[in-house]
């Protein structure tokens, strides 16, 4: 199998942990901003996860670094672009970025201006090359929630037009859920779609609440359902998307190495599994290489690599229009 070549769909990508080390470097000079270091080498050793780490709360401290450039719209609509370019020149299709609107106001940009800069970078690598996109807000569950509803409400200027979906990211507490009830109902009155970051850390309780109480259609990761049959059933039962990130999920511990990871056995038993980045810088990857993980550990064969790209096309946020280009490269 040439995982070059073959087409790629990644439908869960963060734009903050797929900054390139380089272009940190040159924003840090362009805005006057401290950085560790202005050696590539070493600012991308900062930005890597290792492999070691003990679980997702230190995994996400590797954020803190790309977000302090990002803070200007100029640098919001560059990252943006250039990850699609990253992107685009591994055969990537289509892109569903996601990215915490709350994390880039330190200089006084409003949400409008925010993700207005996202939009704009991904609509010029749109135009250079053969890939399409779209974004998903990210709300972070770790800060105070009384801005949730302007992110919801400046992203809603975009909807179907840039933006499509909700999610909620960050470190995962038995029962969130519970507490963001109204801000999911919220969002989907205004028309977005629904996908939450839930059993990664161990909890597939957060999985059924994400999809009874919240609305999700997707779960990013959603690996402990396999220890939580009613969550399984309901993935199950409701057609749920999970949107698997192969080395993501060991360096957080979600599994212990990746022969435990349950994908394969998903797979085979019929639930939506995709393959996705998760973080291109901070996880050290790409679609290529996590495809070739995927199809490596996992045993799988050209064919079911196929299936899962149509897995990925049709439980994609995109239109029906682009879902029907998408699905044109594997006929
Ligand atoms: O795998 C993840 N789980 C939960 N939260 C995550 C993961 N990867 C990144 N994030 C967080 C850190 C980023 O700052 C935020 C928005 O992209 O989302
Ligand atoms: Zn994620």
């Amino acid at each position: 199998m040439n995982f070059l070549q073959l087409p790629k769909i990644d439908l869960h990508c963060h734009l903050d942990g797929s900054v390139r080390p380089q272009t940190v470097i040159d924003l840090a000079k362009i805005q006057g901003t401290a950085i560790p270091s202005d050696n590539v080498d070493e600012m991308k050793a900062l930005m890597v996860a290792p492999e070691s780490c003990p679980n997702l709360d230190e995994y996400l401290t590797r954020f803190a670094l790309p977000v302090s450039v990002m803070q200007t719209e100029a640098a919001l609509e560059r990252i943006s672009f250039e990850l699609f370019e990253d992107a685009a020149k591994e055969n990537v299709k289509y892109l569903e970025v996601r990215f915490g609107p709350q994390l880039h106001r330190k200089q006084g940009l409003n949400f409008e201006q925010i993700i207005g800069s996202v939009v704009k970078g991904m609509r010029r690598a749109e135009a250079q090359y053969d890939i399409k996109g779209n974004y998903i807000l990210s709300i972070i569950k770790v800060l105070p929630k009384d801005d949730i509803n302007d992110v919801i409400d400046a992203g809603a200027k975009f909807l179907d037009n840039g933006v499509v979906a909700f999610d909620l990211a960050a470190s995962e507490e038995p029962g969130f859920c519970h507490e963001y009830i109204p801000y999911a109902k919220y969002a989907l009155e205004k028309g977005y779609r629904i996908t939450i970051h839930a059993g990664e850390q161990g909890v597939g309780q957060n999985v059924y609440d994400a999809i009874a109480l919240l609305g999700a259609e997707r779960i990013g990761h959603g690996i402990h359902i396999n220890s939580h049959q009613q969550a399984y059933d309901l993935v199950r039962s409701e057609a749920v998307a999970l949107e698997t990130c192969p080395s993501s999920n060991v360096q957080t511990k979600a599994v212990e190495n990746l022969a435990s990871h349950p994908f394969g056995d998903f797979y085979r038993d019929g639930l939506l599994v995709t393959i996705n980045t998760d973080n291109r810088t901070v996880s050290d990857t790409t679609m290529t290489k996590e495809l070739q993980l995927a199809v490596e550990k996992f045993n799988l064969t050209e064919q079911d690599y196929i299936n899962i790209y149509k897995i990925s096309a049709e439980n994609s946020f995109a239109s029906d229009a682009v879902k029907q280009h998408l699905l044109q490269f594997v006929d």
